[in-house]
């Protein structure tokens, strides 16, 4: 079988965006708003195809991507994102060679990672990728919540206000930017993310439903915290029993973050909440006189982060304490089982202010492949439990402890889209 694995043009994308929807097992035929929105949406330079006697079977694209990481900083990462290969082509090598050429374009512009949310867990491990967040979503009994449904708003001087769309437009992405920075594990949202999210722009044709939206403003008036929300307009024999959904909420300081929770759940009529995808540490069950009430109903790994530049990577972050740590970083990941970008022995020169990192010649302290590193870039996993994993192997005893005092931080990470 002869396939033609290429980036797309302009005239491919409808063949293009009708493979990923037979891949994703969706109804075939994009709409021509769909196909709109995806010619504003896609860096075309950056999609790849593969054609079977003209017809698209297998889709990938990727894109640059923000990546806070602990300390405030950001990295360059290359996103991953619509990987699919029809049912007629699947096992044959083709998600093989769209992500080998993608990783290794990444490597050489200097990307410091790849960065996916996969929807299999088993699909991404062999390509270097490892799990880097974790996301938790519960659902929340508003009435055992404990929480007195008089609570009249924030009482130190803050305040919460309805907002409509075009407000949330304006206020939403510097906002965002200010929770990156204190909040690790965060990718950044462009203009076409506001205006999809905000109803400015349409995804396709089915109706675009505007949500319920506030924000919160601290004593000194900055907007500080913003909340966007779904209810379903659900009664009972003559009783309101409305789930909220949130779409969002993200906060600069922990402050505001519980003021937005406080108000969701005293809102008149709204009896149970579906948080969405949460950090694993976020404050709201705590947060309830009786934490209880909230219900896990998802705890799953959401971001996977792949090195490409370790040195980049290590030096962008901050670290809780100040030490060396050598890494041997296996990564047979690369085309034609090449060692991949991220392979070799790197000096970690750690410190609460930053970090120097380089290749090295000193005895490992530990060695690890691309894919653990991965998981234990933004502090979300434990070395000493990879270690217990087999995942990790320490050349030095205690070494699996020092590094798990160098990288994991007070905060969880927490990615809060999916892209
Ligand atoms: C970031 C994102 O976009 S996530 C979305 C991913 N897409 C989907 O899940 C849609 C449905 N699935 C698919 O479209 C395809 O099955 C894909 C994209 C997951 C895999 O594409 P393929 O072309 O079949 O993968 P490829 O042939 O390169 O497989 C490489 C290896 O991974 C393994 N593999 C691929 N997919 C899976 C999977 N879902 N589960 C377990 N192993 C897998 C293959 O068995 C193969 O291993 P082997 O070399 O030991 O035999």
């Amino acid at each position: 079988m002869s396939l033609d694995v290429r980036t797309i043009t302009e005239d491919d994308l409808p063949n293009w965006i009708r493979a990923r929807r037979t891949g994703y097992v969706q109804s075939p035929t994009p709409s021509k708003t769909e196909v709109a929105f995806r010619r504003e949406l896609m860096d075309l330079a950056r999609a790849q195809g593969a054609f079977d006697a003209g017809r698209c079977v297998a889709t990938y694209r990727s894109f640059t991507q923000r990546l806070s990481v602990p300390g405030g900083a950001s990295v360059t990462a290359n996103a991953v994102s619509n990987v699919s290969v029809s049912a007629t082509h699947r096992r044959r090598g083709l998600l093989s060679r769209m992500i080998d050429r993608d990783l290794r374009e990444a490597a050489e512009r200097g990307d410091a990672a790849a960065t996916l949310i996969a929807a299999e867990y088993p699909i991404y491990g062999r390509f270097g990728f490892g799990p880097a967040t974790r996301v938790t979503e519960w659902e929340v009994d508003v009435f055992r919540t404990g929480v007195d449904p008089r609570h009249a708003g924030p009482g130190d001087g803050g305040r919460v206000d309805y907002v409509d769309v075009a407000e949330l437009r304006e206020h939403g992405p510097a906002l965002y930017e200010r929770v990156r920075a204190v909040r690790h594990g965060l990718v950044d949202r462009t203009d076409v993310w506001w205006r999809r999210n905000t109803g400015a722009l349409p995804m396709d044709d089915a109706p675009w439903t505007e949500p319920s939206a506030v924000v919160h403003r601290s004593a000194e008036g900055t907007v500080d915290g913003l909340l966007v929300f779904t209810a379903d307009d659900r009664w009972e024999a003559k009783l309101p029993h409305q789930t909220a959904t949130v779409l969002d909420l993200v906060a600069v300081s922990p402050a505001a973050e519980r003021a937005l929770w406080l108000f969701l759940l005293s809102v008149d009529w709204i009896t149970s909440v579906r948080t969405g995808y949460r950090a694993p540490d976020d404050l709201l069950p705590d947060l309830l006189p009786d934490p209880r009430a909230a219900r896990v109903v998802t705890d799953a790994d959401l971001l996977w982060l792949r090195p490409l530049d370790v040195p980049a990577l290590l030096e962008a972050r901050t670290y809780p304490v100040a030490g060396p740590l050598v890494l041997d970083v296996t990564d047979p990941a690369g085309p034609g089982g090449a060692s991949g970008p991220a392979a070799g022995r790197f000096l970690l020169d750690a410190g609460p202010d930053g970090a120097g990192c380089a290749r090295t010649a000193r005895p490992a302290d530990l060695t690890l492949p691309a894919a653990a590193l991965g998981s234990l870039f933004l502090g979300g996993e434990s070395a000493v439990r990879l270690a217990a994993l087999g995942r990790v192997a320490e050349e030095r005893p205690g070494a699996a402890g020092r590094a798990d005092a160098l990288l994991r931080t007070g905060r969880r990470p927490w990615c809060a889209d999916v892209f």
